[in-house]
């Protein structure tokens, strides 16, 4: 008997069979053990099929009559397809995420009602018929909902007024028609209902919401007062909303950019008379975001900490308070202990799509993405005052799909004002670092990353400093008010485990960021490349480490607000200081990754919702456990050279966690012994709970300090 549930094993066969049975590496027609075997696109927990991703595979057929047999999953993901058929009207109850867009789809959209745990939901680019079920009582949980590019018609049924958690709504190119009072109250912070029938006046509510997109519908506004004489005019309202001015709320990203550009309206004559309230409208916006830029200057999203070592803390945030997102971390959840190994080990880490790269390729990648002149200084470039007028640019959007995060950067103080970079940070200009890398030589290069390469800058009174000269392509869309901001909000980052911002260089178009340098290694080179710091990394030592990277991330996620999410720990992000303390790097720099996915999972460090194209703190706590498991093991987080099975430290591990004897084996060996095999143990738990496949079940970091304070207390 194979290990996956039969009810799943039986809906994944009828949906290949629908599907017209494509080649899908590990997939079989009939029986097979989709969990065991690690069926590409398919995502379980324990026995369990949660989760199947096959975006953009060039999939085509149907979706089948037999999805509700599917007994827990949580999330579709076949955007980007040829499927076509219609949308099954038993879809399972369970479901959270269900991404069908750009695919052939006809019919109707069936009843809802059963999708009380829904977040996202997007039909959009199919050629669905058929008026809006009236059937959306029960999605109060509802985030995100695309339906736009369809041949949808008929009125916005009462129900929607009840999708109390909805912040993005995009509807445009259908043949809506009626009213849009229904949806006047929801919480949205984008709305586009371009080109469709809508009639009667626009609910002055909804002028109101950052990005709302309108145009082309013959909206009858004549019940609004025509605009007093000689009242300011403005340009032809083609938009409601302020195009390229990105929501300060919006905290989902969509599989793929799905609003449409601006088009002409075909209402002029509607636009005049609602311009007064556009007027307004904009009026208040403009001074809400005064109002913001206030809060900018003068918030601190990070409290200081007054002592890093204290060893109790109450009253802890949830981890999780955003509006429309449910906690994370519950702490009334079972914790999954023991089922940990089996539940991680059936996590596929491959999707159709060629992203699981080989850590080895990713520095090739970098190597050849970093030639030669990415060493120079282009002195002929803009000057910084040409280079703040440039228009700002759309919100970034992360290449992964459907990263789902807590917004990490505070957005756009203002489209006009000009970048004001902190007055406690030091600026630096080009012509200085210049002089104190000897021209950014090869001699002072220190490292190379994904975002940019690292030079040791010596000053004239001996103070050494490491500068991070960010890439121009990985910033390419980044003008100075961004880059002012991302300044602004590392430099209210302080903590005595995180690598200290001394100042900033924004010249010529370049960007650099100027640290404190940390004189010793990194602990992967600790670990892996230079045996005598490793010889040095008593058990002790290694505790020590593992508490003082946990403070520093129970101190952004916990007490930085908005939280940051680090979103890409790894042993080569934490330096070790002169007493192998550690201090963590790149944090708030998160932003600037164009790639987590292959950062992170190809590395051996990403979670598994990574494949999902979530991207959380607890991926943060997952990817800490498995550095806890590097200073275990000191084994590297993913190591081709291994035999097959055991590249992936995490994988190999896991089922030998709770085992004491295997615990034994797989300890550094050059620690010859020297450790007690209780603290060992503890340790082993600690990385079972951070690398649960769940993410919910991961602890929260405070939890991870407490318990780490508490081996060492032992100890002592
Ligand atoms: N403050 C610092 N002091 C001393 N060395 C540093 C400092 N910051 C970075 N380095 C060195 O520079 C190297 C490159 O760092 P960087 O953070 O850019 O890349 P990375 O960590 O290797 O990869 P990624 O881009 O994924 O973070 C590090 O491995 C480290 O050796």
């Amino acid at each position: 008997d194979g290990y996956t549930d039969p009810r799943d094993v039986f809906a994944i066969n009828s949906l290949y069979a629908a599907l017209g049975s494509p080649s899908l590496p590990g997939w079989i027609p009939l029986g097979g053990d989709p969990c065991e075997e690690a069926w590409q696109g398919v995502l379980c927990v324990n026995s369990n099929i949660t989760g199947i991703s096959l975006n953009n595979a060039g999939l085509g057929g149907e979706l089948g009559t037999s999805l509700d047999s599917f007994s827990a999953i949580i999330s579709i993901n076949l955007s980007g397809n040829h499927i076509g058929g219609t949308i099954p009207a038993n879809l399972p109850p369970t479901m959270k995420t269900l991404f069908l867009s750009d695919n052939q789809l006809t019919g109707g959209i069936p009843d809802l009602s059963i999708l009380s745990q829904l977040t996202d939901l997007s039909l959009n680019k199919n050629n669905l018929t058929g008026g809006l079920p009236d059937s959306f009582q029960q999605l109060s949980g509802l985030i995100n909902l695309d339906l736009s590019e369809n041949n949808i018609s008929g009125t916005l049924p009462p129900s929607m007024g009840n999708l109390s958690s909805l912040t993005t709504l995009h509807l445009q190119d259908n043949e809506l028609t009626g009213l849009l009072d229904v949806i006047q109250n929801l919480p949205l912070t984008e709305l586009n209902v371009e080109n469709n029938q809508f009639s009667g006046p626009i609910p002055p509510r909804l002028l109101t919401i950052p990005n709302f997109r309108s145009t082309g519908n013959p909206f009858n506004t004549s019940v609004l007062p025509p605009p007093p004489a000689g009242s300011p005019t403005l340009a032809p309202a083609t938009n409601s909303s302020l195009p390229g001015q990105p929501s300060s709320q919006q905290t989902h990203k969509w599989p793929e950019d799905s609003s449409s550009a601006p088009r002409t309206s075909n209402s002029a004559n509607s636009t005049k008379y609602i311009k007064p309230i556009v007027s307004a409208a904009i009026a208040v916006l403009i001074l809400l975001a005064i109002m913001l830029g206030v809060w900018f200057g003068v918030a601190k999203w990070c409290k200081r900490r007054q002592t890093g070592d204290e060893f109790t803390k109450g009253n802890v945030k949830p981890v999780y308070e955003g509006k429309g997102e449910k906690p994370k971390y519950n702490e009334s959840l079972p914790q999954k202990h023991n089922q940990a190994a089996k539940a991680f080990q059936e996590i596929p880490f491959k999707t159709p799509n060629v992203r699981d790269v080989d850590q080895n390729q990713v520095k090739d990648v970098k190597e050849v993405a970093m030639s030669k002149d990415a060493h120079s200084i282009d002195m002929t470039g803009t000057t910084v005052t040409s280079f703040s007028a440039q228009p700002v640019p759309p919100p970034r959007h992360y290449s992964n799909e459907n990263i789902i995060l807590k917004p990490i950067m505070p957005t756009f103080v203002s489209k006009t004002q000009k970048s004001t970079f902190p007055s406690s940070v030091k600026s630096f200009t080009i012509a200085s670092l210049q002089q104190y890398t000897n021209s950014f030589s090869e001699d002072n290069l220190i490292g190379e990353g994904m975002i940019g390469s690292v030079y040791r800058a010596e000053l004239p009174d001996g103070k050494i400093f490491a500068v991070k000269k960010l890439n121009n392509d990985s910033y390419s869309q980044q003008i100075e008010d961004e880059f002012s901001q991302l300044v602004s909000f590392i430099s209210n980052i302080h903590h005595e485990r995180i690598v200290k911002l001394v100042g900033y260089c924004a010249e010529h178009g370049q960007r650099l960021i100027i640290n404190e340098y940390c004189n010793n290694a990194t602990l992967y080179e600790a670990l892996h490349l230079d045996d005598e710091i490793h010889n040095k990394l008593s058990w002790n030592a290694r505790i020590r480490i593992a508490l003082g990277a946990a403070k520093a991330l129970e101190y952004l996620h916990e007490d930085c607000q908005p939280p940051v999410v680090h979103m890409n720990f790894k042993s080569a992000n934490i330096l070790l200081d002169d007493n192998f303390e550690p201090l963590i790097s790149d944090c708030g720099l998160g932003s600037l990754l164009s790639d987590t996915y292959t950062a992170q999972v190809s590395g051996g460090y990403g979670a598994p919702e990574l494949e999902l194209g979530t991207y959380t703190q607890q991926s943060d706590v997952f990817s800490f456990g498995v550095v806890m498991l590097e200073l275990l093991t000191c084994r590297k987080s993913y190591d081709s050279a291994r035999p097959r099975g055991e590249q992936f430290l995490v994988r190999w591990a896991i089922p030998q966690l709770h085992d004491i004897d295997a615990l034994s084996k797989m300890v550094d060996p050059s620690l010859n012994g020297s450790y007690p095999s209780k603290s060992l143990s503890r340790f082993a738990d600690i990385i079972s709970l951070c690398v649960q496949a769940e993410p919910e079940f991961r602890p929260p970091m405070s939890e991870i300090v407490q318990d780490l304070l508490n081996m060492i207390q032992r100890e002592s």
